[in-house]
């Protein structure tokens, strides 16, 4: 039900005597998750193309908090045996990572050629966590698509991405799929589709010129549903691939990762309940339903209307069922309350669900806020989320891909005040803790990822908040550090 109790729980201490790995059923993941753009660097090294987010940062780096880019990251292309080493040093059984399509394929396609180097150094990260009995969970798109493909037809836009992110997967499966047995097609589709072309704060940066918010281009009450729909039609295309290409031969299993906040009622008042509905059905629902019954959720069918794509008979069939487990992504909860549609002349994604998200009720804020001003601390939300999941879909296989919290770089204090990190202790005790409780009431999740190993580039926000378990000494050749919350893990992780 929507009407959920304030999170309640808070715990006495933070001891891993009361909550540990053995809290979990046996042989439950714990993991860390990061990606491409954020953590390698290496941007212009070994034949590597540009991305989108290489364009977007260079050419608008006012659109980025400090004006920064991955050009350098976290240096993860240099350093990752140092990262497998840290993994390994805090009991890790699992790590997630991205490919970057553009460094596989510079150009997009495979007739632009397949980039060696880059085969290479995914292959030694891969030979280096199995050498060290680590499973690598690969997610093939987490938003830095080939910049040439945005040039030549608009990437996300046209239904030309489909059969390109097809072969560019089946490039990966082929290199890869002897050792990779987890492969996730899409790192959330809602983020790149809203983020990138209903607000506009994402590359490549689209929006409607009468939301002001400085965009190139763009419409927020089209393009996000487009995008939407050619993610999933990609998806499905490359999940058809595996199946009927390697599965059989290599026994791996391929899924998707979708992000979704959880959504309190401000009220209980039945129209607040049913905003909290439609906002799920909006960020959740968008992607979730199409994959398990085929098409898009009845609210936004009926709110969306003609801007909203349509299956065919056959694309409908080949997206029901296209998964193996599904990724989710847990970080805060909004209050939901309804709101009449403003007006029908500046129809955008932002609004068509007809449902206020705020992060206070009365002014009384849902719960402590990180560094990044989207997230508030609300553990119970990730019990909440999963009860829903279970509920309408299915209780489908299950694994918490991601899951953490930000502070502000205060890289001008003392090192050891910037490695004290309670607050994501805290944090992660405690969605920890809902999270065992989840799977105790039926929740069929096998793993938890940390977001995220390592500090790395926040998107738009770049290097100004801090995500890390492991801290990163930027001005000092990318140096990592242990923060209080790594040295916590390997005591919980500890079997
Ligand atoms: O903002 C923190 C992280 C990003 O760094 C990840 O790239 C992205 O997958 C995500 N989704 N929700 N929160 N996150």
């Amino acid at each position: 039900n929507i009407a959920g109790a304030e999170d309640a729980f808070s715990p006495k201490s933070y001891d891993s005597a009361t909550l540990n790995r053995s809290s979990f059923p046996s042989g439950f993941l714990f993991g860390t998750a990061s990606s491409s753009y954020q953590y390698e660097g290496a941007a212009n090294v070994d034949g590597r193309g540009p991305s989108i987010w290489d364009f977007y940062t260079h050419r608008y780096p006012e659109k980025i908090t400090d004006g920064s880019n991955g050009d350098i990251a976290s240096d993860s292309y240099h350093k990752y045996k140092e990262d497998v080493a840290i993994m390994k040093e805090m009991g890790l059984d699992a790590y997630r990572f991205s490919i970057s399509w553009s460094r596989i394929l510079p150009k997009g396609k495979i007739s632009g050629g397949v980039n060696k180097k880059g085969v290479e150094y995914y292959n030694n990260l891969i030979n280096e966590l199995l050498a060290h009995g680590i499973q690598p969970y690969v997610t093939l798109f987490h938003w830095d698509l080939p910049q040439a493909l945005e040039d030549e037809y608009g990437g996300f836009l046209s239904p030309r991405i489909v059969d390109d992110f097809r072969d560019y997967a089946g490039v990966c499966f082929k290199e890869f799929g002897d050792r990779v047995k987890h492969w996730i097609t899409l790192n959330e589709p809602f983020s790149y589709s809203s983020g990138g072309y209903a607000q506009g704060m994402l590359a490549p940066g689209r929006c409607s010129e009468w939301q002001l918010l400085n965009c190139t281009g763009g419409n927020s009450a089209t393009e996000p549903y487009l995008v939407a729909h050619y993610e999933l039609l990609a998806h499905a295309a490359a999940v058809k691939l595996y199946k009927e290409k390697y599965q059989a031969s290599q026994k791996g299993k391929i899924g998707i990762t979708l992000v979704s906040h959880w959504f309190e009622a401000y009220s209980n008042a039945t129209h607040n309940r049913n905003a909290a509905l439609r906002a799920l059905d909006f960020m959740l629902g968008w992607f979730l339903d199409p994959i398990v019954y085929g098409n898009y959720p009845h609210s936004m069918r009926s709110l969306v209307g003609a801007r909203l794509p349509k299956f065919t008979k056959e694309q409908s069939a080949m997206l029901k069922g296209s998964f193996d487990f599904l990724g989710l992504n847990y970080y805060t909860t909004n209050y939901a309350r309804y709101v009449r549609q403003s007006n029908s002349v500046n129809a955008s994604y932002l609004t068509d669900a007809r449902a206020n998200l705020s992060t206070e009720r009365h002014g009384i804020p849902i719960g402590p806020q990180a560094a990044s001003s989207w997230l508030f601390v609300y553990p119970k939300g990730i019990w909440n989320l999963l009860q829903y999941v279970k509920y309408k879909y299915g209780n489908p296989l299950i694994y918490i891909t991601e899951n953490g919290i930000s502070e502000f770089n205060n890289s001008t204090l003392p090192l050891e005040q910037q490695l004290a990190d309670p607050m994501r202790i805290d944090y992660y005790y405690r969605h920890l803790w809902y999270l065992q409780r989840a799977i105790k009431d039926g929740s069929n999740v096998k793993g938890y990822f940390a977001w995220s190993l390592l500090d790395n580039f926040e998107w738009n926000s770049g290097y100004t908040v801090r995500f890390g378990i492991n801290y990163v000494d930027y001005k000092n050749g990318q140096k990592r550090y242990p923060k209080s919350s790594s040295l916590w893990f390997r005591s919980f992780l500890k079997k």
